[in-house]
């Protein structure tokens, strides 16, 4: 693994995956899977979010345009979603990666319990150099629970995973000074910087033209808004310009950058200190308080009290043995359950509650140390 070894999302498009046309571009994926393939050769963590069942379900069932109604939507994607996966994991196999499908609503990102479960797979995933393959679970996703478009979902998924650089891959070469289809004059924007997007550049990034993508560069404007807030560059880029992952990671001026307004770690500090419990957290011991500075994760074995009421999921509070805040987490176990296994070895975890999430009552992936 070289030192800069970065997290990536990289969401990619129908435009860019059937290369402008009605049929996937196997060419394009077989690309897209090579670029993958080098960065996780390099030590990079990728994971993709890719659109396309929708397109392929079209494909499949001869379906003229794309619906406007969801229940159409949603059974054009249920018959594409297995033939996508199906595609990747055949090309993904020739450069030797493996794919996972991890299909996402929004309340799979609100709900606490769910947020904790998603998150951990994905982290496994990645950490077993897995490459997550990320759609939205449109045959399940009504309007009530549906985040509508996977730019959205992609930076949803970036802050889950508090990636690095956020790469959204389309048919333009960025965000235009005006929709380029429409527009002969208008200009790319190469960067974006400072506290808050400029108007202008919200006005400039409309709807969809192409009849293949949902919402436009509208949507990854929005994307790009929540992505950057919680610490993640963002580039908005060509998925049909050869080598752009390569070319972006190695620094190249391409497309549309636009940086983070924060640093990972504080926008994680932040969201945990704002989510907190109130009056519930975990004692440790002082054996626990050295593992947890030197980047531990926190095991039964070093928890002297579990007090208050909290969930699995939750974030709380871990206090030292002199009662100072030295840790906050998102826990692994409910208040009740921690009772039962404090000062336990993690091999007992199953045997005393019947059941277990793993060694850790948070993990160190989890955790921010308080200073
Ligand atoms: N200012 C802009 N700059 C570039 N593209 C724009 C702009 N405003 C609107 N668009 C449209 O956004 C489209 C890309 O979004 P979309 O069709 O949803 O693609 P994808 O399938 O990659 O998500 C472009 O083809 C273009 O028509
Ligand atoms: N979940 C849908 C994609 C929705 C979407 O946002 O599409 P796109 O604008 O092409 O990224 C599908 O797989 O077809």
């Amino acid at each position: 693994m070289h030192a800069d070894k970065k997290r990536i999302i990289i969401k990619v498009g129908t435009s860019t995956l059937t290369a402008g046309t009605s049929k996937l571009h196997l060419p394009q994926i077989t690309a897209l899977a090579q670029q993958l393939a080098e960065l996780i050769k390099r030590g990079d963590q990728v994971a993709l979010v890719s659109s396309g069942a929708i397109a392929v379900g079209r494909e499949r069932l001869g379906y003229p345009a794309l619906p406007k109604s969801i229940p159409a939507k949603q059974m054009l994607a249920a018959i594409g979603q297995p033939r996508l996966m199906n595609v990747y994991e055949q090309i993904f196999d020739i450069y030797g990666l493996k794919v996972a499908q991890v299909l996402l609503t929004r309340e799979d990102i609100s709900d606490r319990k769910r947020y904790i479960n998603a998150r951990n797979t994905l982290e496994s995933l990645l950490e077993q150099g897995v490459v997550p393959v990320v759609n939205e679970n449109d045959t399940v996703a009504t309007d009530e629970i549906r985040i509508g478009d996977n730019d959205n979902l992609s930076a949803l998924v970036a802050n889950l995973v508090e990636a690095d650089l956020l790469v959204i891959l389309t048919d333009q070469e960025g965000i235009y000074t005006a929709n380029p289809s429409r527009s002969k004059d208008a200009q790319l924007i190469r960067e974006v910087r400072g506290a808050e997007i400029p108007k202008e550049i919200w006005e400039a990034a409309g709807g969809s033209q192409n009849g293949l993508g949902t919402g436009g560069m509208h949507t990854k404007l929005q994307a790009a808004e929540i992505a950057r807030r919680s610490g993640t560059e963002v580039v908005i880029a060509s998925g049909l310009e050869p080598q752009i992952l390569q070319r972006l990671v190695d620094g190249e001026a391409l497309g549309t950058r636009i940086y983070a307004v924060v640093d990972k770690l504080e926008s994680r500090k932040r969201f945990m200190l704002a989510g907190a419990v109130p009056r519930a957290g975990i004692r440790i011991d002082a054996g626990a308080a050295a593992a947890l500075s030197e980047g531990g994760s926190l095991l039964p074995v070093g928890i002297s009290e579990a007090y208050g009421k909290f969930e699995r999921g939750d974030i709380v509070r871990v206090k030292d043995p002199a009662g100072k805040d030295c840790a906050i987490g998102l826990v692994n176990y409910a208040c009740e359950d921690v009772k039962k296994i404090t000062g336990k070895r993690s091999s007992e975890i199953e045997s005393l509650l019947g059941f277990a999430y793993g060694d850790e009552v948070i993990h160190h992936n989890n955790m921010t140390l308080l200073g």
